[in-house]
């Protein structure tokens, strides 16, 4: 019989891939057919994503499979969440993608929570109270530019706005809609009280779908471009709702999805909005088949990507590793979770001016500013790793890396020293492999999500961190 492969387009708020998947002898094989840079650009105004050179970006990677001579079966593509493009009646963006960075929203969350208490936001949602959430940006929206707002017909998160490129066929996906903080998290159907209450357009969001099922087939023009059709197949489109399905052993566990950002969490079968872990300010994602994905974000790798722009890219992310590892007798940290750190003109000025600001010795070199991002946020990870066993009243055994970031060995290595807990490093491509999983399960090539886990299992190496 022919072999099936499934394509998976991952896009993190760094980098992008598509990654083809097939399965033999239950093992999932991957195979990268194309990688390419993300990241902010600056557009009338804003800071905003690059969205029609993303889709540029997908066709590609998709070209490249018939140049290889695979024509995948099915598609789905995953992004960061929060961010949504607005389309008119004609089905035309009214909006750019504006990035969860931009300024457009300070201050906004404090005005919607005089409107709306936060403890019944809290208890509606579950999400936590990031200033950059969709509900946020909206509000933004209907203060600073109601006309775009008034002429809106249809609301699309990132990854349900590149499908509807490919398809001509428009949906929310849940695991991304629950980003927004205006899906209601028992109902897992939007909030239309909040909506409402807010004034916003509810009849502009779209019917919400599952991860699994099956959006639509590729517009003819595409078919005729790439030489073959495939169906669009929703993966759990938030792409750490996909990184989390890749965990490999979920049991006992903490996962941190190391990637821009550190989400760290745990998967749970309910969502938990008590006041602790509002104090604490975890969110609960919804996840395939209605888990949930208890979790907060902490500002992650982010911070070394933009040390590293700032030194004009001249070393890699594993040499500014390298130069940590050579300091000796340097132990200034920063809190990695100051809103300082979200956009700075210069994160290596920002981190400095931190260290000053609190009587610390203030890193000159390229290693002293690397080992002070590298144990600060290990700090962050054990001090996140307190709050999650304080709420579930146990303590659990080990910490699972996936993404980029289990990369990262220095810093594997602190989390297990600051948490006293065995590490587990991997997969490096969880997100894909989440993505591809959920496809494999929708065409009836894998039975479940925890047959999948066992695939992913014996597939992929992970690799062990102890103690010292
Ligand atoms: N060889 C490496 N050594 C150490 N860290 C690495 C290495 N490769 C990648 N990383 C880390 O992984 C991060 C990117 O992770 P990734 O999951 O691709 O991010 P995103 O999905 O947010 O774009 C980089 O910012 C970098 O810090
Ligand atoms: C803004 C959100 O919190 C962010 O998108 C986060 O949920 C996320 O998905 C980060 O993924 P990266 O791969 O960009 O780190
Ligand atoms: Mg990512």
């Amino acid at each position: 019989m022919k072999k099936k492969y499934c394509l998976s387009v991952d896009i993190g708020a760094s980098s992008g891939r598509l990654i083809l998947g097939d399965l033999h002898e239950d093992q999932l094989n991957l195979e990268e057919i194309h990688r390419f840079d993300n990241s902010i650009i600056e557009k009338n105004g804003y800071f905003c994503w690059d969205i029609d050179a993303l889709f540029f970006e997908i066709k590609t990677g998709i070209q490249k499979c018939n140049q290889i001579g695979i024509q995948p079966v099915s598609i789905g593509i995953d992004t960061w969440a929060v961010d949504f493009v607005l389309l008119d009646e004609r089905d035309q963006p009214l909006t750019d993608s504006v990035s969860y960075r931009d300024p457009r929203t300070d201050g906004i969350m404090e005005e919607v929570l005089e409107i709306f208490m936060k403890e019944r936001l809290y208890l509606e949602t579950g999400i936590q109270f990031q200033k950059f959430n969709t509900i946020y940006q909206l509000y933004a929206l209907k203060k600073q530019n109601p006309e775009v707002l008034e002429k809106a017909k249809s609301f699309l998160m990132i990854p349900d706005y590149l499908h509807f490129l490919l398809t001509g066929r428009k949906a929310n996906e849940y695991t991304n809609a629950t980003s927004t903080q205006l899906i209601n998290a028992f109902t897992k159907k939007w909030d239309k009280e909040i909506i409402n209450t807010l004034g916003l357009n509810v009849e502009m969001f779209e019917e919400i779908k599952m991860p699994k099922e099956t959006l639509g087939s590729l517009r003819e023009e595409l078919v005729e471009e790439f030489g073959f059709d495939m169906d669009v197949i929703l993966p759990a489109t938030h792409d750490t709702g996909s990184a989390v399905l890749a965990v490999p052993e979920l049991e006992d566990t903490i996962y941190i999805s190391s990637g821009t950002w550190s989400l760290i969490g745990v998967e749970n079968h309910f969502p938990i909005c008590v006041t602790k872990a509002l104090d604490y300010n975890f969110t609960n994602e919804g996840g395939m088949d209605y888990q949930f994905r208890f979790l907060k974000n902490i500002m992650g790798l982010w911070m070394i990507q933009e040390v590293r722009r700032n030194y004009d890219n001249q070393y890699s992310f594993a040499e500014l590793v390298d130069l940590s590892r050579a300091v000796s007798g340097f132990e200034s940290t920063v809190n990695v979770d100051d809103q300082r750190f979200l956009k700075p003109d210069n994160m290596i000025e920002e981190i400095q001016n931190y260290c000053k600001e609190t009587s610390q010795t203030v890193p000159e070199q390229p290693g002293e500013i690397a080992k002070c991002v590298f144990e600060s946020l290990a700090n962050s990870y054990k001090k996140a790793v307190a709050e999650i066993e304080n709420i579930f009243e146990k303590e659990f055994s080990t910490v699972n890396v996936i993404g980029g970031g289990c990369q990262n060995e220095l810093l594997n290595q602190l989390i297990a020293d600051v948490t006293k807990k065995e590490v587990y490093a991997g997969p490096v491509e969880a997100t894909a492999i989440g993505n591809l999983v959920v496809q494999f399960i929708a065409i009836g090539e894998i039975e479940n999500i925890d047959k999948a886990r066992g695939i992913i299992k014996k597939s992929f190496e992970v690799k062990k961190y102890t103690y010292s």
